[in-house]
């Protein structure tokens, strides 16, 4: 397996077309499915049903980062319903760890995601429960914004966190991540890598997901 696993987000994809669009990316790890619910973040755009029918299209497995209240109720569905990855929003969930289990009890990967004002300290007790902890690194809601470098250190710091807990958690960013900027967030300590306009606004899908596997995969430390 690759040290590093890229994820494009569909968010920048034809929604016209998703079957077609899923196939563009089949040479990447996974595909990001951005569930946004227009309460916790500004913006509405697919919830379950259509993560169903995903699932069943995806030449890839599909990594579900919940931008939406309550995860606590709806989470779980998204692991029933057959998605790899399972994150929900630290800042929306009531009981983090009976829904990391839940998710984990319903055959996904379990993650939470830190918002960049979100300080990652107050929930390094969660590592033993998840197998991946997002880092935003642009506020959750859109696609195509700048790059936050100065959450570099909070990736830092979780990396540094899974190093002292010693199991196996993965660490991903998501928001604005191109050949421009994933190399600073390899270095930082992430490993999985979402990328949607990067993806997406290139020319050769396949093309772009291969140059940030590469620029990646040279700068882990996995
Ligand atoms: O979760 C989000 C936005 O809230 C992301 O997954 C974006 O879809 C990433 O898009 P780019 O910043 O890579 O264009
Ligand atoms: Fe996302």
């Amino acid at each position: 397996m690759s040290p590093v696993l890229i994820s494009p987000s569909i968010l920048s994809a034809d929604f016209a077309n998703l079957e077609r669009e899923l196939g563009a990316i089949a040479t990447a790890d996974w595909a990001h499915v951005d569930v946004m619910d227009n309460h916790f973040v500004p913006n509405l755009t697919l919830g379950l049903p259509i993560v169903e029918s995903l699932v069943r299209v995806s030449p890839i497995p599909i990594d579900c980062h919940l931008m939406i209240e309550d995860p606590d109720r709806w989470a779980p569905g998204y692991a029933e319903a057959g998605a790899r990855s399972v994150t929900f929003h630290i800042e929306a969930v009531a009981d983090a760890v009976a829904t990391a289990r839940a998710i984990r009890a319903a055959g996904a990967r379990a993650a939470f995601a830190v918002k960049p004002e979100t300080p990652f300290a107050p929930y390094e007790d969660l590592l033993p429960e998840v197998d991946m902890v997002l880092v935003m690194t642009v506020e959750p809601g859109f696609g195509g914004q700048s790059f936050m470098a100065d959450q570099m250190p909070k990736v830092s710091q979780v990396r540094d966190a899974v190093r002292r807990f010693g199991g196996e958690v993965w660490v991903q960013v998501d928001g604005g991540v191109s050949a421009s900027t994933i190399e600073q967030c390899a270095d930082a300590g992430a490993d999985v890598f979402v990328a949607g306009s990067a993806v997406y606004g290139a020319e050769s899908a396949s093309a772009a997901i291969e140059q940030l596997r590469a620029l990646a995969t040279a700068h882990t430390h996995r």
